[in-house]
């Protein structure tokens, strides 16, 4: 999967938060966004996964040979962000049914195999309204990571999680970004040192 910005920008109101953004996200490579506090990170990111569009120049997506419609690139990513939210009212087990619905689980992942993942077999009735915020964070990731779509996008993976629950995060990279594009905003060297591509958005202010 490759994506293509083509002298892109994103504003809100009149304030430019990046302009002039040529780049290109290729293949199943893994891509870090940087910058610091409120640089435009996570506009990017929406911009690339299509829920924000942008104020200036073009966006294209390519999939082996042939081009995706933006409006149809949700269905080829996986997203875990601070802005994607759980549905509190599921239990874990109707959550996982739920987000299956949308997609396809990697192969031989399935509803027992995402939940022995996040190590809450026991809890597989439990509300996500009684998770910790790092029960939570877990969770986006796994729904993230088990799904089968070429791109896989996550902003601030480990916000929420402890120093075992950032190596349970490298794992999961390990295990489930080889075969996909993979694209993390993050200002925590830790999250996204695997990454040997780097954009610094804040070279992109306007
Ligand atoms: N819907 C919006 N309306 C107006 N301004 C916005 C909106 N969303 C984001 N911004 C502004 O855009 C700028 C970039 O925000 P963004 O969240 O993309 O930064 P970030 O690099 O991801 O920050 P952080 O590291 O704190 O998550 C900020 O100044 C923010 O206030």
């Amino acid at each position: 999967m490759n994506i293509t910005l083509q002298n892109i920008g994103r504003r809100f109101n009149r304030e430019w938060i990046f302009r002039g953004v040529n780049y290109t996200f290729e293949g199943n490579g893994n891509y870090a966004v940087l910058g610091p506090n409120g640089s435009g990170k996570s506009t990017l990111l929406q911009v690339l996964n299509g829920s924000l569009v942008p104020s200036a120049g073009t966006i294209s997506y390519i999939d082996g040979s042939h081009s995706i419609d933006p409006g149809e690139i949700f269905n080829y990513l996986s997203l875990a962000a601070p802005y994607l939210e759980v549905i509190e009212e599921f239990s874990l087990n109707e959550m996982i049914d739920f987000h299956f619905k949308f997609k396809a689980f990697k192969p031989g992942m399935d509803k027992i195999a995402v939940a022995d993942i996040l190590n809450l077999d026991g809890s597989r009735n439990k509300l996500i309204k009684y998770f910790s915020s790092g029960m939570k964070q877990r969770l986006k990731l796994a729904l993230a990571f088990c799904a089968d779509t070429p791109m896989l996008m996550l902003d601030e993976p480990t916000s929420n999680l402890d120093t075992q629950g950032i190596d349970w995060y490298l794992s999961l990279i390990e295990k489930f970004s080889e075969d996909r594009l993979t694209i993390v905003c993050s200002n925590q060297e830790h999250e996204y040192s695997f990454c040997p591509n780097r954009l610094n958005i804040s070279d992109y202010k306007a």
